[in-house]
């Protein structure tokens, strides 16, 4: 069975080159971001994400919402292992495929059908998983002679579905993802939908951060909002983004 608990975690960005002093040494806030504050040597530093508590079970459909800078990316990179909390307790069961920071992993330079293999090795396939599966990749990205070139001449949109088919051929336990599909087309992303619903119900848990409603109420039943880096709701989706949008 998969599952998420976090225990009071904290992630905190030390800032350079900021000053304190017009910080006035205070901690505040505005409408965006986490809490700006200083230290006791009056060095500046960003509180993204504050003892985050939170149990994913098993086949749960988390959606993170919150405002721009509320630290929903940074949740999602906790979990993905890219940022070790600072302070706190993360505990994962499963195989975790990370569907954001698109470039993550990827080289430039490098062909679509290249850049497949890279992907696929560094989410843990060995090389003949790869080649065994590069058709039904490819096809799945329908990016066709564009496979050949080097996806630095690709869209945003198109090296999401890259990125996207390579992640979701795996099967993952548990599923990231961040706004960045919703940089595929009208079809892509019903495509891409259909995909999560299926690996969603053959188990795992998929946590999806986005500011699109439609995108989350056709695959979360459970809501989590973050506001300056704190979990501030947690609830079944409709009732979490319908205090949201009376918020
Ligand atoms: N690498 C970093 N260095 C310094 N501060 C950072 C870094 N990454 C994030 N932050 C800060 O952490 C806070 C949370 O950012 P995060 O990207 O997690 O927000 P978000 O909820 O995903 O926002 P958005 O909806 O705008 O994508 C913000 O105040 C941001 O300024």
């Amino acid at each position: 069975m998969n599952s998420i608990q976090l225990n009071d975690v904290s992630v905190e960005f030390p800032i350079y080159g900021a000053s304190s002093r017009s910080l006035r040494n205070r901690i505040f806030s505005g409408a965006t971001g986490g809490m700006i504050g200083s230290d006791a040597r009056h060095r500046t530093r960003i509180e993204a994400l504050r003892d985050i508590t939170l149990t994913i079970r098993h086949g749960e459909r988390i959606a993170l919402v919150g405002h721009n800078g509320a630290g929903k990316t940074t949740l999602l990179r906790v979990l993905a292992g890219i940022y070790p909390p600072q302070s706190g307790r993360l505990r994962i069961e499963g195989k975790i495929a990370p569907l954001f920071d698109i470039g993550f992993g990827m080289d430039p330079d490098a062909t679509g059908y290249d850049n497949i293999r890279l992907r696929g090795l560094f989410l843990g396939l060995s090389r003949q998983d790869v080649e065994d599966r590069l058709d039904q990749i490819a096809e799945f990205t329908e990016l066709g002679q564009f496979l050949d070139m080097p996806i630095r001449t690709y869209s945003m949109g198109m090296q999401t579905r890259l990125s996207f088919a390579v992640s979701t051929s795996i099967k993952p336990e548990i599923l990231l993802l961040d706004e960045g599909i919703g940089a595929g087309d009208a079809a892509f992303l019903e495509k891409a939908q259909a995909r999560i619903r299926s690996f969603v119900d053959e188990a795992g848990i998929l946590v999806l951060a986005s500011h699109s409603e439609s995108l989350l109420a056709g695959l979360c039943e459970r809501a989590i909002r973050l506001e300056h880096g704190k979990i501030i709701d947690d609830g079944p989706f409709a009732e979490v983004m319908r205090r949201y949008a009376g918020a």
